[in-house]
């Protein structure tokens, strides 16, 4: 069968199940679940899956994670990822039931014809949790779970179609001031005021900001601002994200920041202690793989998929995801497609617009072009010579 042949009978089987897709998608918008708490989400994904066909690990190293599998060692290993956590207060305003019922959706288009290849495919759809927050996917890396995958895909919705979106290495920084409490109208001296040095601090940063170079991005808040009006504060915590463009980059911004955390100390006399978080929820840039982008470009043009030509867009460069990491370890793209929207993403009016029926063409394309995308290389395999050594290129320059 002809690649083209291949392509029109894996987006049959994705229209086939239409209903059914949006279904699986609408039980997970209507049940939103944070990070490792995804219970419900990943009962439906696996059941779903399960029915579908393909060999599931329903708690694959993670509770909330999953690996489902179909076709044979020997060849290709593609692997399709799925995410399905919430954000706390505004339920799916990421669209994340979307990048899970693309990832299920996908799945089942490649495996519609994954006997008709030449040569052997393994597939796997793997369910990871907590990108919004913990970083499943770096478990998952840690425990070898990308080791024998050849090339791995995902698509995101958001406001505009960006096939390359770039996106940010992020850590987070804990900080701790501890001052000495009394009683801010009579003995005020004998306080040391934990609450100022919270404020310089975020202030510090602020003033930081001008001098930080484009895409470097610091931001947080005061998690603990003191217990009463009537007490100095005598310990306050705050919690910043850090981001840029790599994590040499990170480092450097790393060290401006500590500077501001440690003079607002001194100006006010407190003790600090602080902790940048090098472990799961430290995400790395994303790398999108040239070669399987251009295939995904040509793949979601064919379905009438305009991206977005405004350079003051496309080039803009934000946000982070534990999809970064993986691009570090296997070959990947992560585009991010358009819903009928202005709404931006981690607002109420996305949340509304990830769960319409109005928002299904969209996802089941990037199902489409996704498929589209993995047929390609199947048929060309020589292909995956020139996306390893684009991979390694992209890491030695990153
Ligand atoms: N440890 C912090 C993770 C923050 C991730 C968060 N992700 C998103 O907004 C989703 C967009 C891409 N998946 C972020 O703030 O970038």
């Amino acid at each position: 069968m002809s690649a083209d042949n291949l392509k029109a009978k894996s987006s049959a089987a994705i229209q086939n199940c239409a209903s059914d897709l949006y279904d699986l998608s609408q039980e997970i918008w209507k049940n939103p679940e944070l990070a490792f708490k995804e219970h419900r989400a990943h009962q439906v994904l696996t059941d779903f899956l399960e029915k579908q066909g393909f060999r599931v690990d329903r708690h694959y190293k993670l509770d909330t994670a999953f690996r489902a599998v179909c076709g044979e060692e020997g060849g290709l290993h593609v692997c399709v990822i799925c995410e399905y956590d919430a954000l706390p207060g505004i339920g799916h305003g990421c669209g994340h039931n979307l990048i899970a019922e693309v990832g299920v959706a996908t799945g089942i288009a490649i495996k519609e014809v994954i006997q008709d290849f030449q040569q052997p495919v393994k597939l796997t759809v793997m369910g990871t949790p907590a990108e919004e927050a913990g970083g499943g996917k770096n478990f998952l890396i840690q425990d070898g779970c990308f080791k024998d995958v050849d090339f791995a895909m995902m698509a995101h919705p958001f406001t505009y179609n960006i096939s390359r979106w770039r996106c940010l290495a992020i850590i987070t920084l804990e900080v701790t001031y501890k001052g000495e409490a009394s009683h801010p109208a009579y003995q005020t001296w004998q306080g040391t005021n934990a609450l100022d040095a919270a404020v310089l601090c975020y202030s510090n940063i602020s003033v930081l900001r001008q001098q930080m170079r484009p895409h470097h991005q610091v931001h947080g808040i005061i998690e603990n601002g003191g217990t009463h009006p009537d007490i100095i504060p005598s310990e306050t915590t705050l919690r910043f994200y850090l981001r840029a463009h790599t994590e040499t980059e990170l480092k450097n911004l790393e060290k401006s920041v500590v500077g501001c955390v440690e003079s607002a100390a001194i100006a006010t006399g407190c003790q600090v202690e602080y902790s940048f978080k090098r472990d799961a929820s430290k995400y790395s840039n994303l790398i999108q793989n040239n070669t399987l982008a251009t295939l995904y470009e040509r793949n979601a043009e064919v379905l009438g998929v305009t991206n977005c030509p405004d350079k003051s867009v496309t080039g803009a460069v934000s946000g982070s995801t534990d999809m970064g990491n993986v691009t570090h370890v296997v070959p990947g793209i992560h585009p991010m497609f358009a819903l009928p929207t202005d709404a931006s993403i981690h607002s109420r009016n996305f949340t509304l617009q990830a769960g319409t029926l109005e928002s299904q063409p969209y996802a089941l394309n990037q199902a489409k072009a996704l498929a589209m995308t993995a047929i390609d290389v199947i048929c060309q395999p020589q292909l995956m010579d020139t996306i390893r050594v684009e991979f390694q290129q992209d890491l030695a320059n990153d």
